[in-house]
């Protein structure tokens, strides 16, 4: 068994609680009265030709399987607020308990306080959790290929995009790249930490970007220690960066999103 396999069997069980205290017809009645989904393929310049910014979707992550506790984010809203005003295009917040000491709760406090898009990042495997991140609020879902078959990553797309959301589809390998696409993904993340092995290899992105169809925003996940690497990633062709510890662990975090929108911008522009 994979770690994401693991991972998955906890994600499940705790989806089943909560299905059994609100039921999905419940759910979608919530949906339904949920704020309108904010536009996260324009935050993240998907329509802007050429793209030239780097754009940062800034995480919320307290603790991960590969490194535990990293920070303590006392007040979850109050750094959500901080990665606003360095300008991060999306905050992405970890709703997964066991693993990531996530919880809807933290997503909820970020949504009240900031209003750019908003990322829910979890091991989403049920259309339950679609139509959920949508009640409360979301206007992106994470689809990881490697945790899916193609027709629930067909589906929960599909979902997504019904319900006016957008979808960071993650991949690691080329074939999920090809899956991805095939599958009409319009953000696709290359996370270059292996989810089966919680390896970080940042040398893979720079074989991977080229493979994603040109009308995706290609996002480079994980990895980020600093403007090296933000720079790394956009002379590759990253139109975005996801980045978790790194900002988690920095006292001057708005100040840290914009030193790596600033260096990646200057990467792409000596790409060009
Ligand atoms: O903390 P980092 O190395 O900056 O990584 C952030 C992000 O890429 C990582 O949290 C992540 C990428 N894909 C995921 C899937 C599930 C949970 C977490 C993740």
């Amino acid at each position: 068994m994979t770690v994401l396999d693991d991972i998955i069997v906890g994600v499940r069980e705790d989806l089943e609680a909560r299905r059994t205290q609100v039921p999905l017809e419940e759910l979608k009645l919530l949906a339904a009265q949920a704020p309108a989904p904010r536009d996260a393929y324009a935050a993240l310049g998907g329509a802007e030709e050429p793209r030239q910014q780097l754009k940062v979707i800034a995480e919320v992550k307290r603790k991960s399987p590969s490194k535990g506790a990293l920070a303590e984010i006392a007040d979850p809203a109050e750094l959500a607020v901080r990665y606003e005003q360095g300008g991060a295009a999306v905050i992405s917040v970890l709703t997964e308990q066991r693993r990531f000491n996530g919880s809807l709760a933290d997503f909820d406090a970020v949504r009240a306080a900031v209003d750019i898009p908003l990322l829910r990042k979890d091991f989403n495997v049920d259309e339950y959790q679609i139509w959920e991140a949508r009640a409360h609020g979301a206007d992106l879902v994470l689809l990881i290929v490697a945790a899916l078959d193609d027709e629930q990553l067909r589906g929960f797309l599909a979902l997504a995009h019904e319900l006016g959301m957008e979808a960071l589809v993650e991949t690691h390998t080329a074939e999920e790249i090809d899956r991805a696409a095939a599958a009409g993904a319009r953000i696709i993340g290359v996370n270059v930490r292996n989810l089966k092995t919680l390896d970080v290899d940042r040398s893979i992105f720079a074989g991977r970007a080229g493979r994603i169809p040109a009308g995706a925003v290609v996002v480079a996940e994980s990895g980020v220690r600093g403007a090296a690497d933000v720079e790394h990633y956009a002379a590759h062709g990253a139109n975005a960066v996801l980045v978790g510890e790194a900002l988690v662990k920095d006292n001057a975090p708005a100040e840290a999103i914009a030193e790596f929108g600033a260096a990646g911008a200057a990467a792409i522009a000596a790409r060009a």
